[in-house]
């Protein structure tokens, strides 16, 4: 089972809530891991929320591989997603939350079961299958949530700043784990992060949002230098 990497491009996307206005116009690289930063407020989520169907462009196109979903309601949409908490159904156990990457009602095959078991027990999670969700922590919640994108096996992962309330060990654990996962399923992956050290950890590309749009887009390294784009630097509080 392996996901087909597709690239994720916002095509001259207009899109306004009530008094806040977004222009996107990027493009992330297929089957690779690009972090955006930016400060709050900036738009991060909402360009995520663009990708993955809950909001609908006023303008232009979003693009996911040759396939044009712009108006595609989010099932029909080749994207699982991650946020911060609130990933589970808190009275559906371990494995039906699982099982529900794999059918929304909940009828799976004997090979869906196993496909359930294996993907627990990749993210270190084997033998848990009958627990609720608060009876795991917050890093364990997540490793479930990481479970149900394996199964949902789609191409593309979006991720809002889904480690954020994780101490810094267990973030890095997790970290690992992502890393590990999207290197054998090639998921082209969206990482909205604060974090400057997890995006040069993880992220190959950098896409930084400032004031509803992509201020600097480019490889993570040449964020870091001290050439570097200076409303990143200034953003991270570098004066190097
Ligand atoms: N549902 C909404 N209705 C109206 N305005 C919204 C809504 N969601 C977000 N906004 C506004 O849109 C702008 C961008 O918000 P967004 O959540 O995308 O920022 P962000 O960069 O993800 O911020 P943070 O880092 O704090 O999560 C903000 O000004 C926000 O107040």
């Amino acid at each position: 089972m392996t996901s087909t990497s597709a690239a994720v491009r916002l095509d001259h996307v207009v899109f306004s809530y009530s008094d806040t206005m977004v222009r996107f116009d990027v493009t992330f690289a297929p089957g690779e891991i690009t972090a955006i930063m930016g400060p709050s407020g900036a738009g991060k989520s909402t360009l995520l929320n663009l990708v993955a169907g809950f909001e609908t462009p006023r303008e232009g196109r979003v693009l996911i591989g040759d396939m044009d979903v712009t108006t595609a309601p989010p099932a029909d949409r080749p994207v699982s997603m991650v946020f911060q908490e609130n990933n589970l159904f808190s009275h559906l156990d371990i494995e039906k939350n699982v099982g529900l990457g794999r059918s929304p009602a909940l009828r799976l095959s004997a090979a869906d079961r196993q496909d359930v078991a294996a993907a627990l027990a990749r993210v270190g999670l084997a033998g848990m299958e009958k627990r609720l969700p608060r009876e795991l922590s917050g890093g364990e919640r997540q490793r479930v949530a990481l479970a149900r994108v394996l199964v949902r096996d789609r191409p593309i992962l979006l991720l809002d700043e889904p480690f954020a309330s994780l101490g810094p060990a267990l973030r890095g654990d997790m970290l690992d784990l992502l890393a590990g996962v999207q290197a054998e399923r090639r998921m082209t992956v969206l990482f909205v992060t604060h974090q400057p050290e997890d995006a040069r950890k993880l992220a190959e590309n950098m896409v930084f949002v400032e004031s509803g749009a992509v201020a600097v887009a480019g490889k993570t390294a040449d964020f870091f230098t001290t050439s570097g784009p200076e409303a990143f630097r200034h953003y991270i509080g570098s004066e190097r």
